[in-house]
């Protein structure tokens, strides 16, 4: 039998739909994935036409791609098994709903709602219709993080006592997102650094310290948070204290910070010069990641016995290094690398061929309580987004 041809669907011919839809084309064959192939089906804009079919003709879609002027149609086309919704957050409870409602099963881009009342009712709806639903956390999926946790899981580091993460990227929002109408600082759209990149710091300190346990000894975090707002309203930089109560034998209580920031970033150079992004200190030594961490590259591991190793992590390809914000903030990616999406793309299409309904390395359980750390973080601070943005309603009404 040959590879199960995996049949994607894209709601939102956005930025990010752009560079996951050219990774999943990059044939799974070269990073050693022979189970599987993954094909675009179709593509949809919520209005413009022209808009999905200029993205087929970019990405270099199959001549069978359909393209759409309406989401409603994309999920009504029985060719779609599987749906990448990429929109901007404060529209994803209302089209993932809309997904699950039509019968898909859904990837949907990071964080998968505002806030976890929202994700409970998405994961209800998914379990009761036996759907697959994911939440787009890529990063988890990358052989650099399999390495970390491998080096966590073999004691090498020791009990784990402490985890910094920073995923902060250098820009001057008064320049370029001036009007204030950019998704990273638009309230309407559920903008700032908590959710956009604060998500990928907690996903670290969380791979780190809780998913790997076991679960009757994990314990949800105590959490104290400092947010600075833009004049928009919506958090510039996001700095998350956590706490997780551990037993003696895991080491005792591990501290934890998540920081998150638009003005300064991780990585001012470009080239890891200010140091690592993530460290993750054990009583035996420190393993490290340079940033950006939601696609780390360069790993560095460092053991009180002497040991030092280095390790560069370049996707396979061949692709289109990275995509869209190729040179924005800091990112590079060679030419002739694939982004990396192309492991979580991976990871459901393995779902769906062996009919899991979530992802191995974060389940939804997990994705809620992390949704319910950020809930907390923005209420500690006082960050409300407008009604139609938090709302549980569906449908969502018109803002
Ligand atoms: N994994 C990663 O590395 C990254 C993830 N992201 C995530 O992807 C999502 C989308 O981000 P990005 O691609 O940068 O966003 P873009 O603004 O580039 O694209 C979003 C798309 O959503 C559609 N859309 C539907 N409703 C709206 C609306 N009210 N306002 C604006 N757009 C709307 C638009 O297409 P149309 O209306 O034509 O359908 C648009 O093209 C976010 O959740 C973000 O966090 C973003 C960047 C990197
Ligand atoms: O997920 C993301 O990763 C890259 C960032 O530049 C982007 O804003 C964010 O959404």
């Amino acid at each position: 039998m040959g590879p199960k041809i995996i049949n994607w669907g894209i709601l939102g011919p956005g930025g990010i739909a752009k560079t996951f839809t050219k990774d999943l084309l990059v044939d799974p064959k070269t990073r050693g994935v022979t189970h599987l192939q993954h094909s675009v089906a179709a593509v949809a804009s919520s209005s413009n036409l022209a808009r999905a079919e200029e993205f087929l003709k970019d990405v270099g879609a199959p001549a069978s791609a359909k393209a759409y002027g309406s989401y409603q149609e994309l999920v009504s086309d029985t060719a779609v098994e599987i749906v990448y919704v990429a929109t901007p957050h404060s529209h994803h409870f209302e089209h993932v709903l809309l997904c699950l409602k039509a019968g898909k099963n859904v990837l949907c881009e990071k964080p998968i709602t505002v806030n976890a009342e929202q994700a409970k009712i998405l994961v209800k709806s998914a379990r009761e219709k036996n759907l697959f639903l994911m939440e787009g956390v890529w990063t988890r999926y990358l052989p650099i993080s399999a390495y970390v946790r491998e080096i966590i899981a073999s004691n090498r580091l020791g009990p784990i006592q402490r985890v910094l993460a920073d995923t902060s990227i250098a820009t001057s929002p008064e320049t370029s997102f001036a009007d204030g109408t950019h998704r990273l600082v638009n309230l309407d759209l559920a903008g700032g650094s908590l959710l956009d990149l604060g998500i990928y710091s907690l996903s670290w300190i969380f791979d780190v310290l809780y998913t790997g346990e076991r679960p009757e000894t994990r314990k949800a975090p105590e959490i104290q948070s400092f947010l600075k707002l833009y004049h928009t309203g919506s958090d510039e930089s996001a700095t998350v204290l956590l706490n997780f109560p551990r037993s003696a034998e895991q080491g005792g209580d591990a501290h934890a910070i998540a920081f998150s920031g638009i003005r300064a970033g991780s990585d001012p150079d470009g080239k890891g010069g200010a140091g690592p992004a993530l460290r993750v200190f054990g009583e035996k030594g420190e393993i490290q990641l340079f940033a950006p961490l939601y696609r780390p590259t360069r790993s560095h591991l460092v053991l009180s016995d002497g040991t030092v190793e280095d390790k560069k992590w370049p996707q396979p390809g061949p692709g289109i290094g990275s995509g869209w914000y190729n040179g924005f903030a800091g990112v590079t990616g060679a030419e002739g690398e694939g982004h990396g999406m192309f492991w979580e793309a991976d990871e459901v299409g393995d779902a769906l061929v062996n009919d899991r309904k979530e992802g191995r390395l974060e389940g939804l359980d997990e994705t809620v309580l992390i949704l319910e750390v950020m809930d907390t973080a923005r209420k500690q601070a006082g960050l409300v987004y407008p009604d139609r943005v938090e709302s549980v309603e569906y449908p969502v009404g018109p803002k």
